[in-house]
C-alpha cells in the first residue's frame, strides 16, 4: 500500500481540530484526487502525510514507513510540490538542480543523468540554462514536478498543482502526470479545487469536509445516476465546487 491511516487526526494549538479522523488506503499507481472546501483540512493531511507537521492522533504508514517513527525513510520515498512556486528566481535552474541532487548525496555524474531524464520527462529540455523568472506558468510549475523527482520517489504529493495556470497548461500538465504513473508506476495524491481535473485526471477522488473524508470513489462511482460531480460536492458539502474554485483563484 502506497498510504494508509487509521483515525490520522491534527488539533492545532488553540483547540482547532484540522483532521478530526481519516480513515484512507491509496494502492500504488493509483493518482488519488482530494477535495473539499476552503479549510476542510486537505493541506493539513497533505503536510501530515509529507511529514511537514506532526499528527495529533492516529497512525499512518506512508510508502512502506510509518509517519511518525520512521520520518527520514517516509521522506527519501516521497516526492511534495507544495502550493506556489518554490523556484530561485533569477539562478539557472541547471546548477539549482545539481544542488538539490548533492542535497540527496548523489554523486556527480548520476546527478547529471537525473537531471538529463527528469527534463526530458517533462518536456523541458534546453530549459535548464533559464532562470524562473523567464519561463511561463506551466513551465515552471514543471520545474517544480523536476524537482521532487530528482530522488527518484515512488509516491509525489502535489498541492494543487494547476492552479492559475491556462487551460492549455493545465491539460499539458495533467499528460505529464498521467505518463509518470503510466511509464513509471508513480502514485500520485493531489489536492485540488477543480472539478473537471479531478474528472478528468483521478483514477478516485476523496471528498473532505470538517476535518473527515465523507465522500470517496471514482469519478464514474459518485457520478452514477446521472449527477455531475459539483452535484455530489453541493450535496455533501453544501457548498458549490465552482465557488471554491473561484475562491481559491482569488487566494482565499
Ligand atoms: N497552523 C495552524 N494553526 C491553527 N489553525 C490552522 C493552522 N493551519 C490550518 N489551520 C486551520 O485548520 C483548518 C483546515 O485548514 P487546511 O489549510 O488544512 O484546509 P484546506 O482544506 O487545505 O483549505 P484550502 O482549500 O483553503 O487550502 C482551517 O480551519 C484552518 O484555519
Amino acid at each position: 500500500m502506497s498510504i494508509e491511516t487509521s483515525g490520522l487526526s491534527k488539533t492545532f494549538k488553540g483547540g482547532v481540530q484540522a483532521v478530526a479522523g481519516v480513515d484512507m488506503t491509496v494502492e500504488p499507481g493509483e493518482i488519488v484526487g482530494f477535495l473539499g472546501p476552503n479549510g476542510a483540512g486537505k493541506t493539513t493531511t497533505m503536510r501530515m502525510l509529507t511529514t511537514l507537521l506532526r499528527p495529533t492522533g492516529g497512525t499512518a504508514t506512508v510508502a512502506g514507513h510509518d509517519l511518525v517513527r520512521e520520518p527520514a525513510q517516509v521522506r527519501r520515498r516521497i516526492g511534495y510540490v507544495a502550493q506556489g512556486s518554490g523556484l530561485p528566481p533569477v539562478s539557472p535552474l541547471r546548477g539549482e538542480l545539481e544542488l538539490q541532487g548533492m542535497l540527496y548525496g548523489l554523486g556527480r555524474a548520476e546527478v547529471a543523468g537525473r537531471i538529463t531524464d527528469v527534463l526530458a520527462r517533462l518536456d523541458l529540455t534546453g530549459l535548464a540554462d533559464r532562470a524562473a523568472v523567464t519561463l511561463s506558468g506551466g513551465q515552471r510549475r514543471r520545474f517544480d514536478i523536476a524537482f521532487a523527482l530528482l530522488h527518484e520517489p515512488v509516491l509525489l504529493f502535489l498541492d494543487e498543482p494547476t492552479t492559475g495556470l491556462d487551460p492549455q497548461s493545465r491539460a499539458g500538465l495533467w499528460q505529464h502526470i498521467r505518463s509518470l504513473r503510466d511509464e513509471r508506476g508513480m502514485t500520485v495524491f493531489l489536492t485540488t479545487h477543480y472539478l473537471d481535473e479531478a474528472d478528468a485526471l483521478c483514477d478516485r477522488i476523496m471528498i473532505m469536509d470538517g476535518g473527515r473524508i465523507v465522500a470517496e470513489g471514482t469519478p464514474a462511482e459518485l457520478k452514477r445516476g446521472g449527477r455531475t460531480l459539483d452535484d455530489v460536492f453541493l450535496d455533501i458539502t453544501g457548498r458549490s465546487l465552482r465557488e471554491e474554485s473561484a475562491m481559491s483563484g482569488q487566494g482565499v
